[in-house]
């Protein structure tokens, strides 16, 4: 039997018509959400995403501002703009988008962003407050995948989950969240023993490795959700850390790509905007929009 396709362009389409309500909602109070973007260099898909994050911002009725930066911009500088976004009230959201060019000190850069504006989640003290159960802003990537979840099982407490993947984009995060919501959790990482065995085991399989089709169709439990965050470009094109057309004959469900995870990550973005954007502004959070 074929597994039911989540399909993410859709879920993420209608998550953004509730956000632009909450952006509208925000408009008869005066307060219009901020978001700024800094992109430093030319890599190819940076700029696919910095553009189509820019684009959906003003679709949903934010201020979207984009800085481009050359290739050999001094950490310096980088640090400097930071600051100035910092100290801006009509910025909300602040996001670098990674990777940066390797002269630059990524941990640095991304810490010197408020938290209250960091909307990638990605500071220590966001990471922290994720780890610890407090109030956080939540990395986006995992933020979307932990949605498609609930939407499909409903209620995680007692679901076996592995994630295969310790970044800390997605794996850990991703972890965080399921355990949140009482999944028992593994991670799993390339040191990690008879990998398909363990992945055998989750009724949650969450693929964050980078590899191209890792993750076979003998490695799924049947009727397991699985969530592949995996992007990677071959001559193929665009596919996934999971062997969709394996894995389709076993699970019950799963998120393909292009157009799963991916479009949810632009989505929860903005949903993190307008989170920050009511935070700063003494109101509640915009229901179901945090975890
Ligand atoms: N500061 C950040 N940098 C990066 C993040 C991030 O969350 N914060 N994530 C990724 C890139 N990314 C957003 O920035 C992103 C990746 C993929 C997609 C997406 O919609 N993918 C489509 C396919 C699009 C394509 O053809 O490339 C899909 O999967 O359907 C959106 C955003 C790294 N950097």
């Amino acid at each position: 039997m074929s597994a039911t396709r989540i399909d993410g362009k859709v879920f993420a389409a209608t998550l953004r018509t509730r956000i632009a309500e909450g952006v509208a909602a925000m408009a008869d109070r005066g307060i219009t959400p901020g978001l700024a973007v800094v992109l430093v260099g030319e890599d190819p898909a940076s700029q696919v995403y910095v553009r189509s994050k820019g684009k959906m911002t003003r679709e949903v009725g934010m201020n979207s501002y984009e800085h481009r930066l050359p290739d050999d911009t001094s950490q310096g500088d980088l640090l400097a703009l930071v600051d100035q976004l910092n100290k801006d009230p009509s910025v909300n959201g602040i996001l670098v988008q990674l990777p940066l060019p390797r002269h630059i000190d990524e941990e640095a850069v991304i810490n010197e962003i408020l938290p209250e504006k960091d909307v990638d989640g990605f500071t220590v003290l966001n990471v922290g407050r994720l780890a610890t159960g407090q109030k956080a802003m939540v990395p986006c990537t995992p933020l979307g995948c932990l949605m498609m979840l609930r939407d499909q099982l409903g209620d995680l407490s007692g679901k076996n989950a592995v994630v295969v993947g310790r970044s800390n984009i997605v794996g850990k995060p991703m972890a965080q969240l399921l355990l949140r919501d009482s999944a028992t959790v593994t991670i799993a990482h390339s040191r990690t023993q008879d990998l398909p065995g363990l992945c055998r085991s989750a009724d949650i399989l969450v693929a964050a490795v980078g590899r191209p089709h890792f993750v076979k169709g003998d490695w799924i439990k049947p009727g397991a959700t699985v969530i592949d965050v995996g992007i990677n470009r071959t001559d193929d094109g665009l596919v996934g850390d999971v062997d969709y057309a394996e894995a389709e004959q076993v699970a019950g469900a799963i998120t393909p790509v292009p157009g799963g995870v991916g479009p949810m990550t632009i989505a929860c973005l903005l949903a993190n905007t307008l989170t920050a954007t009511a935070r700063a502004n003494g109101l509640p959070d915009p229901e179901g929009l945090t975890p």
